[in-house]
């Protein structure tokens, strides 16, 4: 039984315009987290933090007003927006996902909203236009990341108990619409926006205000993609409204974690964005744990396209501005594995197959064409295929090389071995099916393989 609401989902279903086809076709993406917080890069007084060091201001000891004026010291004299955009392209990362002012409320714009900018810093210039600019010319598109939460602004407020709590926030409300609809006007090309910190009861219990800003900025800019993290609605109900309805154009749930299954997804549109190393986004000196290895990211990329995602990978740049040479190695990995295996991962969605444990079905959007992104080849050689009722495998054959093809062996209805070559595959690859969906005007039940 569906309750009546005035602010949850305005849209039930994907998006359908070209903006938002082209999104979900991108599959794989990057993030960048750069601000302040590079420039401790998670240590302070010689002392390493073990939290997210985009964070390290919220950390027990670290003398806040200190940490706020690290803008005066800021001058990334490395930075070159240019060789990140590059870096990016080489990866074969189809969008960017960029911070221009995160938790701690310092702007990487020359906001006319607050002095807490980037023009009150040794370093002066306009730094998102620089990265907007240089990745428009690299034909990548960009999506600006913002946080709501900022714990610089003196009107922020974690909640709002008391009159002077509700003045003040009135007044924080007032500054974030300005600050948004002044992104919007300076860089027109964007995309969308990536919203953060926006789950404390202050912003939470702002539904109204929330919803009519997310329909300024739509009318402002026809097209932007928004996703599910930007506002509650007026029963304080995330992502999924009262009626479980997604709000936003996609889901924003998946940071640092992937769906397991295509039920996880509930028809929706989403990305997954992930770190390095088990939970840093901005530069951290010490990466401490597990960081992943570009097969590992690789893997990740196809299961989110596999399930119908965006996969968005993390990058710290250091205070300098410079790339750490430990993401640049992974960028050219993955940059030379999409090189020779791109066209399982760009415009592709959920293939409809059973998953197999060698590794995942992708399908090119609108088509029969079907990708196995193998990664774990079966002691016995044989690649198990369980395809959706009534469609048979018309070819198949190794994406790298179309010359190396396969008979499927018919193990039961619907159901097909591909035997492989004793070749030692050191690198996921990838196998192309042309399938045939029988339908009543081809007559025959349908071709065998
Ligand atoms: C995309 C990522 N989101 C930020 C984040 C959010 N959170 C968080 C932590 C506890 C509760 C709710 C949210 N931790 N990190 C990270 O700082 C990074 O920006």
């Amino acid at each position: 039984e569906k309750i009546a609401l005035l602010h949850g989902a305005h849209r039930v279903g994907k998006r359908t315009d070209a903006t938002m086809e082209k999104w979900r076709g991108y599959g794989l993406g990057q993030f960048i987290h750069w601000g302040l917080y590079a420039i401790p890069g998670g240590a302070w007084n010689g002392k390493q933090y073990n939290g997210a060091a985009e964070w390290i201001r919220s950390w027990d000891g670290i003398p806040k007003s200190t940490y706020d004026s690290l803008n005066y010291s800021f001058n990334p004299t490395a930075f070159d927006a240019k060789a990140w955009a590059k870096t990016a392209k080489q990866m074969g990362a189809r969008y960017v996902t960029f911070t221009t002012k995160h938790h701690d409320g310092f702007c990487l714009w020359p906001s006319k909203y607050t002095k807490y900018t980037v023009k009150n810093s040794p370093y002066k210039k306009d730094i998102v236009k620089a990265v907007v600019d240089a990745y428009d010319q690299e034909g990548i598109d960009v999506i600006l990341y913002f946080s709501v939460m900022d714990w610089n602004h003196p009107d922020w407020r974690y909640d709002i108990k008391t009159k002077e709590d509700s003045i003040a926030f009135e007044r924080f409300k007032k500054f974030t619409r300005n600050q948004l609809i002044e992104l919007l006007t300076n860089y027109p090309t964007v995309k969308g926006l990536w919203f953060d910190g926006t789950w404390d009861k202050s912003w939470v219990k702002q539904a109204a205000f929330a919803d009519e800003l997310e329909t300024e900025m739509r009318r402002l800019r026809p097209g932007l993609i928004i996703g599910s993290r930007f506002r509650a609605d007026e029963n304080g109900k995330r992502h999924f409204d009262s009626n479980g309805v997604l709000m936003g154009d996609y889901e924003q749930g998946w940071e640092r974690k992937i769906p397991s299954k295509i039920e996880d997804v509930h028809g929706n549109d989403w990305d997954c964005v992930m770190t390095v190393p088990e939970n840093q986004w901005g530069y951290n000196a010490a990466w401490n744990g597990h960081l992943k290895t570009g097969t590992e990211l690789i893997e990740m990329t196809a299961r989110c396209v596999s399930l119908g995602g965006n996969f968005v990978l993390n990058f710290g740049p250091k205070g300098d501005g410079a790339i750490r040479q430990e993401e640049i190695k992974l960028a050219e990995e993955i940059g030379d594995w999409m090189k020779v295996n791109q066209e399982a991962i760009y415009n592709c969605e959920y293939a409809g197959f059973d998953k197999q444990d060698w590794g995942y079905f992708t399908r090119k959007t609108g088509t029969d064409k079907v990708y196995m992104v193998v990664f774990n080849v079966p002691l016995s050689g044989a690649l198990r295929i369980k395809t959706p009722s009534k469609t048979a495998i018309k070819k198949a054959y190794m994406l790298a090389d179309a010359e190396e093809s396969f008979v499927p062996e018919e193990i039961s209805a619907d159901e097909y071995f591909l035997h492989l070559k004793k070749s030692t595959n050191s690198k996921p690859f990838v196998i192309v099916l042309e399938t045939l969906k029988a339908t009543q005007d081809n007559g025959t039940k349908y071709e065998k393989a």
